[in-house]
C-alpha cells in the first residue's frame, strides 16, 4: 500500500495463536490428507486471474504484470512479497475496486464486469490494511451494519448479521462504542465484522497483523482459521510476518515488482533460497536454525514450523545415539 508498514523489531517473537500451536498445526503439502479434504482444487476456481497488467498514471512502468493465478474453494492462501512488490494493488483487482489496463479477474467463473461488481464485492470481501479506510460509522454496529443495509437486507436480517460478526470476532457488548475509541486491534475485528455481515465466500485481508501486538496479531490470526474452518471461507492475506505463513497457509504466492514469482506450498517456498533471495524475503526464524545446522556441517532437513523441527532435532539425536553404540 501506498501507506508504509509500521516498523518491526526484526528480533520480535511470534506467537502463534493456541488453537494452531504444536499437534493442531494444520498440515500443509500435497501430502496432507487434511488439506486435501478442506478444498477441492479441480473445476471453477473460486478466483481467477488471467494475464491480469495494471498501470498507475504517471508511472512508466506496470504495477502488475501479466498475473496468472487460481485460487480454490476453501483455500488459506497466503500471499508474500517485499514493499511495493504490487499486494494491496492485486486484492484492489480481486473484487472489482481496480480496473485492469488488461487481462481479467473471474469470480466464480464470471468476469468482473461493471454490471456484476456489486455481486462481485459480496462474495469477495476486503479487509484493508488500516481499518481507519474502512471503519467510518459513528458506532461499531452502525458500522457493522453498513454492507448489509446496503444489499437490501430486511432490519431483522441486518440485526441478526450483525449480531452474529460481533459474536465471531469476540465483541459482543460492543455494538454501542465509537470505533474511534477503540484499540489498532479492536478496529481491525470491527473492520472484519463488517465485512462478515455480508457472508462473503472470500475474504481477502492486506496485512491483517500490521501494526498489531504479538497477542493482538495471534487473535487475528485464530480468527482467520476459525473463520475458514467453520464458515468455509476462503481466506487470502498478505504479509510481510513469515513465521506465521508456516501455521495458516495452505498455499503461498510470491510477488516480485508486479510479477508472480512463486506459487506452491510454504515447504516448497521456503525451501527455495534463490527465490527468498530474489523476492528479498527471508525464512522462518526457525528454519533460520536448521540453515545454520547445514553449513555447520550437520545433516538435518530445513524446517518451518516448531513442531516438525522438534520431531528433526529429535531423529538427529536418535540417529546421533545409534551411532555411539554401535561404536
Ligand atoms: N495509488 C497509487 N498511485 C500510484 N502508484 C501507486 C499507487 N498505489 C501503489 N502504487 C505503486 O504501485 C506499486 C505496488 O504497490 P502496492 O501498494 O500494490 O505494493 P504492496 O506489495 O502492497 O506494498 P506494501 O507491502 O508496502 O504494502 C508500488 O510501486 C507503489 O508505489
Amino acid at each position: 500500500m501506498s501507506k508504509s508498514n509500521p516498523p518491526r523489531n526484526p528480533g520480535e517473537s511470534v506467537v502463534v495463536p493456541e488453537q494452531i500451536k504444536g499437534r493442531n498445526i494444520p498440515e500443509t503439502g500435497k501430502n496432507s490428507e487434511k488439506a486435501e479434504q478442506a478444498y477441492e482444487r479441480t473445476g471453477t476456481p473460486i478466483l481467477e486471474v488471467r494475464d491480469l497488467c495494471h498501470r498507475y498514471p504517471h508511472l512508466e512502468s506496470n504495477a502488475l504484470d501479466k498475473i496468472n493465478l487460481k485460487v480454490f474453494k476453501g483455500e488459506r492462501v497466503a500471499v508474500l512479497g517485499a514493499n511495493g512488490a504490487g499486494k494491496s494493488t492485486l486484492f484492489k483487482h480481486l473484487n472489482g475496486i481496480l480496473r485492469p489496463l488488461s487481462g481479467e479477474v473471474l469470480v466464480k467463473g464470471v468476469k468482473i464486469t461493471k454490471k456484476n461488481v456489486r455481486m462481485c464485492r459480496e462474495a469477495v470481501g476486503i479487509v484493508f490494511q488500516d481499518p481507519d479506510d474502512q471503519v467510518l460509522a459513528p458506532s461499531v454496529e452502525e458500522d457493522i451494519a453498513f454492507g448489509p443495509i446496503n444489499m437490501g437486507l430486511s432490519r431483522e436480517e441486518v440485526e441478526n448479521r450483525v449480531k452474529e460478526a460481533l459474536e465471531m470476532v469476540g465483541l459482543t457488548g460492543f455494538e454501542e462504542r465509537a470505533p474511534h475509541h477503540l484499540s489498532g486491534g479492536q478496529k481491525k475485528l470491527v473492520a472484519i465484522a463488517g465485512i462478515l455481515a455480508m457472508r462473503p465466500e472470500v475474504i481477502v485481508l492486506d496485512e491483517p497483523t500490521a501494526g498489531l501486538d504479538p497477542l493482538s496479531s495471534a487473535r487475528i490470526l485464530e480468527l482467520i482459521m476459525k473463520m475458514n474452518r467453520e464458515l468455509g471461507i476462503t481466506m487470502l492475506l498478505s504479509t510481510h510476518d513469515v513465521d506465521v505463513v508456516p501455521y495458516f497457509a495452505e498455499r503461498v504466492f510470491v510477488l516480485h515488482h508486479g510479477r508472480l514469482e512463486a506459487d506452491g506450498t510454504p515447504e516448497a517456498i521456503f525451501n527455495d533460497p534463490e527465490l527468498l533471495r530474489k523476492a528479498h524475503l527471508r525464512l522462518p526464524r526457525v528454519a533460520e536454525v536448521f540453515e545454520m545446522l547445514q553449513q555447520e556441517g550437520v545433516d538435518v532437513n530445513i524446517q518451518i514450523t516448531a513442531e516438525t523441527a522438534r520431531d528433526e532435532i529429535l531423529r538427529v539425536i536418535g540417529s546421533a545415539q545409534q551411532k555411539a553404540r554401535m561404536n
